[in-house]
This record gives structure tokens, sequence and C-alpha cells, in this order.
């Protein structure tokens, strides 16, 4: 799949935006379960997780066959399940609660080990089900390879648990690690590494909300690194202004095409640090990122 085409998905609502989100994740489903009966899926935290209400709905709800999905989380804090800050319970109430996936077929953290011990556990736990052939491995990395990921940026910029200028951005072994000084509480989490990230089918980086304004010029600059085309649906000249990206605008509407165009501006370069890791030959094969217009202001 390297090489297909890498999208981005603008949308002008956040009931748009979550109909987008659930359509995608039907099309990538069933093209994906043509040729094989497992469906492996990774959740973020975050907001992310109200964006994926759509999809519990009909007529989604109706087009996937739960029982072959296989879920995991990019992310978890070190605390109990039940806890306020977890997760695995964000995720369960707003998500997993509400489709017939089987409970066995739903890998949360061990919640009574310490953060070392947990991110070793489950780096163990998608080993065996890598051994198993529940999870596919990269033929050209030989990390894990997830069907789709769907993720939300932080702030800052940052994915799953993996903050900006922190030492993990550079761990290239280990699939599963551990941080104890995470800028964003609670501290202690456990998160995939990047290259298992980069190893995934397809990823899905949803892109929303007023305080992501920053994260968005950091996502924008990694898909203009990736793109081949721009889909862009109704963009108000104006919004792409006030994000400094108003050329970005006017060259798509134009020629619909972004090979010839120059408009990113060195600082958005600089800041896209985190999102440029990313930028590697196993990368990424499909990338939609989702914004809501409105919340841009
Ligand atoms: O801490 C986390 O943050 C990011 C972004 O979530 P949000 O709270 O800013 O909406 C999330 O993707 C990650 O899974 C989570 O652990």
């Amino acid at each position: 799949m390297a090489g297909e085409k890498k999208d981005v998905r603008i949308f002008e609502t956040d009931d748009e935006l979550s109909d987008g989100l659930a359509k995608y994740t039907v099309e990538i489903f069933r093209k994906l379960t043509q040729q094989k009966s497992n469906f492996t899926v990774v959740l973020s935290g975050g907001y992310l997780i109200q964006k994926l209400r759509k999809l519990v709905e009909p007529p989604y709800v109706d087009e996937i066959d739960w029982s072959k999905w296989h879920v995991f989380w990019v992310d978890e804090r070190v605390v109990m399940k039940d806890d306020p800050d977890s997760n695995y319970r964000l995720a369960n109430e707003g998500f997993l609660s509400k489709v017939p996936i089987p409970p066995a077929q739903i890998y949360a953290i061990n919640d009574n080990l310490d953060a070392e011990g947990a991110a070793d556990d489950y780096e163990a736990k998608v080993k065996e089900l890598v051994e198993h052939g529940v999870v596919d491995v990269s033929p050209h990395t030989k990390f894990p390879r997830f069907d789709l990921m769907l993720l939300g940026i932080g702030h800052d910029g940052h994915l799953a648990s993996l903050f900006p200028n922190h030492e993990l951005l550079q761990e290239k072994e280990k699939w599963v690690t551990f941080i104890k000084d995470s800028p964003k509480p609670p501290p202690v989490r456990i998160t995939f590494t990047f290259p298992v990230i980069n190893a995934s089918a397809y990823i899905f980086m949803v892109v929303a909300g007023t305080a992501e304004v920053d994260a968005v010029k950091k996502a924008v600059e990694v898909i203009l690194n990736y793109l081949n085309f721009i889909n862009v649906v109704n963009w108000p000249k104006e919004r792409g202004e006030e994000l400094g990206i108003g050329d970005i605008w006017k060259s798509t509407k134009r020629r619909g095409t972004l090979r010839n165009v120059t408009y990113i501006t060195d600082d958005i370069r600089r800041e896209a640090q985190t999102m440029s890791l990313i930028d590697h030959p196993n990368v990424v094969k499909g990338y939609c990122s989702f914004v809501v217009e409105h919340s841009f202001g």
C-alpha cells in the first residue's frame, strides 16, 4: 500500500466530521476484510472518541461485522481502568460499550502493573497476537502492522504519548514504551512507539477543536509532505488566512494539486518537529485529517 494517495478531508461541522470518519472507517473495514477475517484497530484517547459517535449509529453500525474487530490503545495512562483519566474507560463509555465486539478482543493494559511492567506486558501481548496471526507484521520493518489507527492530536502536537522534544521520539527498537514525565497529566503512561505507528496500514488523524489550531498547522505541514492531492470541501479563504495557510486554499482551488505550491512558512515548518518524525519510508499509507471549520476561531 506504500505510495497510495494521502488525503486531507476538511469538514464544515462537527457532525459532518463524525459522519466522514464513520464512512471512511466502514470503507477501510470492508476493503481489508475482503482478504482476511481480523480487523485490528488502534484507538487514541481524547476527543477522538466523541468523534466516533456516528460509527455506533445507523447506518454505519449495521455495516460492520464487529466480531472481526480487535481493539488496542495507541497510548494509555497508568491508572486503574475505572479512573477518570483512563483511555480505556473513555473508549468503553463512548464507543466500545455500544458495539458487539467480543470482550476477549479488546486489549486494555494490565492496570495492576507499574509503567515499565505495563509497557512490557502490552508489547508481549501484541507479540503473542502477531504469532497467532491476529496482528499482521510489516514485511519491511518487522514491526506490527495494525489495520487502522484512529488518532487525535494534542494541543502541543503530541501523538499518542509521544511529546515534542521528548527522548521517546527517538525510540527505534521497542514496540511499546513508557513515560513518567508526560508534560500533560497524568505523568505516567505507556505508548506505542513511532515505528509501530508508522507501520500501520491506515491512519486517520482527526484534527478538531479551537485549542488544536497549532496542532492543525503541524498536521498541515506533514500533510504537505505526503499529499498528492487535497480535497477541500467548502474551505473558506478567510479561515485559511487565519491559519496562515491561505495560499493552500487558493492553490488547491485553482489547480487541485499541491505539487507546485509554495506557501508554508518557516515557523510552521519548525513547529512540525513531532509530526515530521512520521517522515519515514515506511510511513502512513493512508492519511486523513478532519478539521471542523468553525472551530478554528
Ligand atoms: O493525552 C492524550 O492526548 C491526546 C490528545 O487528546 P486530547 O485530550 O487533547 O483531546 C490523545 O490522542 C492521547 O491518546 C491521550 O492520551
